[in-house]
């Protein structure tokens, strides 16, 4: 027999966790056990999305205010910077979020969740273990982990978490990997005063963006001092004295990696070489199934999966969309809730990327439009094409570009790089979630002057046939 019986049990109480627990039983009658075997409010709130988005925006305001006459004196004062980190990251208290949770009606149980049966989880707390039932449906929402190659596995070697956490900075720091965390860590440690190389093993840096933002963001970090290398892997690791000193510490003695062009002797290497859904610890053998049953979607009517455990798109924002439309399905059919409209087709995923320049982007890109067999169209312009975006920091590389489907008119994907994208980039969204054709788009009117102006550059840039209402031709 269980000790306790809810109607779902959410094991995993990152914001995925969280928003899946609070959507399936507002407005019900259905209860929820949420389960964190670690801190309430998951890998984002402390050691991955708020502590370095609180250490990159200093970082881009000081780099706009030092391109901007009229300005001066600007500094980054380090100690400041750290401590506006611990407090976005609570000091690394979970308190609130589990006072949040109990607000929301939810019953938070503090322990590591494992499947035991159907619909049984056993929780592995403080106080011992329990035994929970869920007479609806479990949900797995347990995040993801770094994947660490075998040759740096026994350096003890930073992970995002020491990036993000950092207390020491390393006099020389040495990233491995060119995707999302090495760029955006290169930033924030350059700035903070590391000496960094960056050893990209590929030839650009993101990957899977537009060539033209990971040529500026290469550039930007080399004009922060960041020694950026491509096509570089190492073929050997050393280091004497390795073991872990805490978080954000300096993990014992120099490190030196055989490259291919010689040695490379740093204080610190931040191994950032991506993440997989976090499913070894979860029991799935004790309900008959595999790491890549979740992943593929085939499980059983009581288990669900969302967030980077369900091997999407491994953003926050994707992985609470997907809570939203889970969460309210369950309180739909399990609580009697009215159901909510079904989503759209195909929903776009969004990402910005807070390096100096920012890379904002929704939807395909060029390359990937064209592989999907859509004819396709780009408008480009660069950053200074608007006056309203010139206007925000003097000398700013940047550039923005839609991929438009030449038959339908439509959008499928927007990037824009420069400073503050960020903010530029939902419009694209909301013409992607429409269906807006671009001929509508010309009637959507920016201020002047300001940034958004760029959608008048690009529009103007595509074939004037696709301003034309459709049979006109
Ligand atoms: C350095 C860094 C920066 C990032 N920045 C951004 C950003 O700016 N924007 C963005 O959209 N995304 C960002 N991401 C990605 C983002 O962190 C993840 O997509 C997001 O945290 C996923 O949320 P989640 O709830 O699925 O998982 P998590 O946040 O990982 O939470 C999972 C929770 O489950 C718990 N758990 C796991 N297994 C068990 C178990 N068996 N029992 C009990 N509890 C368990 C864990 O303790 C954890 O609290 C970043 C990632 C990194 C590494
Ligand atoms: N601003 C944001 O939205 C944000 C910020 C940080 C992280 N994230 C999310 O976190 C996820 C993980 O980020 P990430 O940067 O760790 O992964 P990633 O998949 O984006 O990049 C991994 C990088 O490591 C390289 N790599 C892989 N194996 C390697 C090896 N053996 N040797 C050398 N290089 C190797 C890859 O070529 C790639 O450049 C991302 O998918 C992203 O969605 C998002």
């Amino acid at each position: 027999m269980a000790d306790d019986a809810f109607d779902f049990i959410v094991i995993g109480a990152g914001p995925v966790g969280e928003n899946v627990a609070q959507y399936a039983t507002q407005g019900t009658d259905l209860t929820a056990a949420l389960i964190d075997g670690e801190l309430f409010g998951g890998e984002c709130s402390y050691y991955a999305c708020m502590p370095s988005k609180a250490l990159l925006r200093p970082v881009s305001v000081l780099r706009t205010a030092s391109h901007l006459p009229g300005v001066t004196g600007a500094t980054l004062d380090a100690r400041a910077l750290l401590a506006r980190r611990d407090a976005w990251v609570a000091h690394y208290d979970d308190a609130g979020q589990v006072r949040w949770a109990t607000d929301a009606g939810l019953r938070p149980i503090r322990g590591h969740g494992r499947l035991i049966g159907e619909r049984r989880v056993r929780v592995e707390g403080p106080d011992g273990a329990r035994d929970l039932e869920a007479r609806c449906a479990v949900v797995i929402a347990t995040g993801s982990v770094p994947v660490v190659p075998a040759l740096f596995r026994d350096l003890a070697p930073w992970g995002s978490r020491d990036a993000t956490g950092v207390r020491e900075v390393p006099g020389t720091l040495a990233v491995v990997g060119g995707g999302v965390v090495a760029v955006e860590a290169a930033t924030w440690l350059a700035a903070l005063g590391s000496d960094v190389t960056l050893l990209v093993r590929g030839e650009r840096v993101l990957a899977s963006a537009e060539p033209f933002a990971s040529d500026l963001v290469a550039a930007g970090l080399r004009s922060a001092g960041v020694d950026v290398r491509f096509g570089v892997e190492a073929s050997g690791a050393h280091r004497p004295h390795a073991h872990d000193t805490g978080l954000g510490r300096i993990h014992g003695g120099h490190v030196t990696l055989d490259l291919p062009d010689g040695p490379l002797t740093v204080e610190e290497v931040l191994v950032a070489t991506g993440r997989r859904p976090r499913l070894d610890d979860l029991g799935l053998d004790a309900v008959g199934l595999g790491r890549d049953d979740v992943t593929a979607g085939r499980l059983p009517d009581w288990l669900l999966a969302v967030g980077d455990a369900s091997g999407e798109a491994p953003l926050t924002h994707w992985g609470k969309y997907r809570a939203r439309v889970v969460g309210a399905d369950l309180a739909h059919r399990f609580g009697g809730a009215p159901p909510d409209a079904d989503p759209p087709e195909s929903v776009p995923v969004p990402q910005v990327i807070f390096t100096d320049p920012q890379v904002a982007t929704v939807g395909l890109t060029e390359a990937a439009a064209r592989d999907a067999g859509h004819r396709v169209v780009t408008s480009s312009a660069p950053w200074d094409a608007a006056s309203g975006a010139a206007l925000l920091q003097d000398d700013a590389a940047g550039r923005a570009q839609l991929v438009v489907d030449a038959d339908e008119g439509v959008l499928l994907g927007a990037t824009f790089v420069g400073p503050d994208t960020a903010e530029l980039v939902h419009a694209a969204t909301i013409a992607l979630v429409g269906g807006i054709p671009v001929r509508v788009l010309r009637h959507a009117v920016p201020s002047y002057p300001t940034a958004s102006e760029l959608w008048l550059r690009l529009l103007e840039d595509l074939p004037v046939e696709l301003r034309r209402a459709p049979g006109t031709l």
